[in-house]
């Protein structure tokens, strides 16, 4: 198993100096087989990472490591055909004119120096095979990509990645071009395919359920750094800040005055995850920790203003009396209020509290 170390990188485009840094010092450790996720809004830098751990780009500072080896850093730059590193772009990566399994063995050619040439094909003939079977499409070879859906594509861009047993997949958004009905699947598909191999994977998306759901790691990128980097469920219900919460998931924000471990505010007394000392903050909460009760039985009560329905779920918009900002609260798709109900609120679980 081998772990990505990527220390203090940074890049700014231009040779212009004072060109704004793209990544400005940027830390990040996946460990060996781990699947980490980077999380992060448009043009914040995450291709541009993916880039320099590819090979194709230099950092301007900072070094990439993988298993103990530098692959870039001061004065050492191993060129992208060296790495071992597999990588599944966005849409459209496959050969059009060649079959799936001659697009699996693309990756093979070269490989296997001085044996005789018919064991080299009967081997890359092999290799291919048990790469699509990993894939779920094995017996697929002698198709043409455009005999293909999107997700099964993707699927073969993920074979021809791991047909050379890299040690590390990048993976660019592999998803984006497939419809949400699929994309759970492939995804799922495409995980449990890295699994098996024990690869080191790293998967750059701005899509906040995706990076949750398969990754096992995420790291969030703000501003060319790592904001916060943590397991999906460390990082949505402890935030490091209101920003990450609110890039992460639907977030409720409310101000607090803390005393003896619990946090006052407009829903109540409330306790809060950690030991904080007495001051004023804003408290987190996830709309899901938040209940509508009738308003005799609640210590907060207010007016239903929207209510947005999502199928299994529905959002429920709230003016409590006396906060200055609305709050969402998760309901169950069965939903029963409507805008202008009088309603209580109560809340479940611990708020996180941020100065
Ligand atoms: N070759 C380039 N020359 C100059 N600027 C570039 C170049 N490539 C990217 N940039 C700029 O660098 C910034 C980061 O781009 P990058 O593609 O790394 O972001 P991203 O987080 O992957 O965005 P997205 O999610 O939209 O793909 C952007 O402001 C972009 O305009």
């Amino acid at each position: 198993m081998t772990d990505l170390q990527i220390s203090g990188v940074s890049k700014a485009y231009g040779s212009t100096t004072g060109a704004p840094r793209v990544l400005d010092g940027l830390d990040l450790s996946v460990p060996g087989g781990s699947f980490a996720a980077l999380l992060g809004p448009s043009g914040c830098g995450k291709t541009t990472l993916l880039r320099i751990v590819a090979g194709f780009l230099r950092p301007d500072a900072g070094t990439v490591t993988v298993g103990g080896h530098t692959l870039a850093g001061p004065g050492t730059h191993v060129p992208p055909e060296r790495r071992r590193v597999g990588i599944v772009p966005q849409e459209g990566a496959l050969f059009p004119h060649l079959s799936v399994a001659r697009n699996v063995a693309f990756g093979l050619f070269g490989q296997g120096h001085g044996e005789g040439r018919k064991k080299d094909r009967a081997g890359r003939r092999d290799r291919t095979e048990r790469m699509l079977e990993l894939v779920g499409l094995g017996g697929y070879g002698d198709r043409m990509p455009h005999e293909l859906s999107g997700g099964q594509q993707q699927r073969v861009a993920l074979a021809r990645a791991l047909a050379p047993g890299p040690q590390l997949v990048l993976l660019d958004e592999p998803f984006n071009a497939l419809d949400s009905a699929l994309r759970a699947g492939v995804r799922a598909d495409v995980r449990a395919a890295l699994k098996a191999t024990g690869a080191t994977a790293l998967l750059v998306t701005h899509d906040q359920q995706e990076a949750l759901s398969t990754a096992d790691l995420v790291a969030v990128v703000r501003d060319g750094r790592v904001a916060q980097c943590a397991t999906p469920q460390e990082l949505y219900r402890h935030p490091a800040d209101p920003w990450v919460a609110g890039f992460v998931g639907d977030a409720v924000l409310l101000p607090g005055t803390v005393a003896d471990g619990a946090a006052d505010t407009a829903l109540g007394r409330l306790p809060l995850a950690g030991e904080h000392a007495p001051a004023r903050g804003t408290v987190l909460l996830r709309p899901e920790q938040l209940r509508l009760v009738a308003p005799e039985s609640a210590p907060a009560h207010g007016t239903v203003t929207e209510v947005s329905f999502h199928g299994h779920d529905a959002m429920v918009t709230v003016a409590v009396d006396g906060l200055a900002t609305p709050v969402d609260v998760r309901v169950a798709g069965t939903v029963t209020v409507r805008p202008g109900d009088r309603t209580g609120v109560v809340v479940t679980g611990a708020a996180t509290l941020h100065p």
